[in-house]
């Protein structure tokens, strides 16, 4: 299903939790800085929509979306942080430089997931042209920021729900 069928600002409320407490690191591409901004604005007004704090949301700015993940990692790193959301955007060009940064940052966001387990969210778009790009920034598919937002919230809940069926012993 392409976001042109399900609108990327569209989610349930599933394993939706209480994040007052949560610290979220926006690690933010400055590469088509109006369409990054746009999905940064949509990430933070998504976190404070749904009760972060202000105070708990940590900006981080990067050159370009390949750099993302060593942010990320940075972040990562930090005890205080819960998630950590990435947010980029690769437009296509002339050459195949698109495909070796888009699969480096996918790869990479996967790697950092994975090394410190906590959800640390690819919230990049990888469009062919600017139109496609501004359509998932907040235009008529969505905003790719929001997506990522409650990714990393239904993320942080489920985490929770996990441990406490663990601890309790009640099966899967
Ligand atoms: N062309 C795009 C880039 N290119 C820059 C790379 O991300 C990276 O900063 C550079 O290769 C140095 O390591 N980045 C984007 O985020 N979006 C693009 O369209
Ligand atoms: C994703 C890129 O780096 C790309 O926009 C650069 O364009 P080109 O492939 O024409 O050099």
């Amino acid at each position: 299903m392409s976001s042109k069928d399900k609108n990327l600002s569209l989610h349930s409320e599933k394993s939706i939790q209480e994040i007052g407490k949560k610290q979220f690191a926006i690690v933010v591409a400055e590469w088509n800085e109006e369409v990054t901004e746009a999905l940064y604005k949509g990430a933070y007004e998504k976190l404070t929509e749904y009760g972060a704090k202000k105070e708990n949301i940590h900006r981080y700015d990067v050159p370009g979306s390949f750099e993302l993940t060593l942010a990320a990692q940075w972040a990562a790193q930090k005890p205080e942080i819960d998630a950590i959301i990435c947010l980029g955007c690769v437009i296509q060009g002339e050459t195949r430089h698109f495909d070796f940064i888009c699969d480096a940052v996918a790869q990479g966001i996967t790697n950092v997931n994975l090394r410190h387990n906590k959800p640390v969210i690819f919230g990049v778009l990888t469009p062919e042209n600017q139109q496609q790009a501004l359509d998932r920034a907040g235009g008529k598919h969505g905003n790719k920021g929001d997506e990522a937002a409650i990714t990393a919230i239904k993320m942080l809940g489920l985490h929770t729900t996990i441990l406490k069926r663990s601890k309790t012993g009640i099966g899967f």
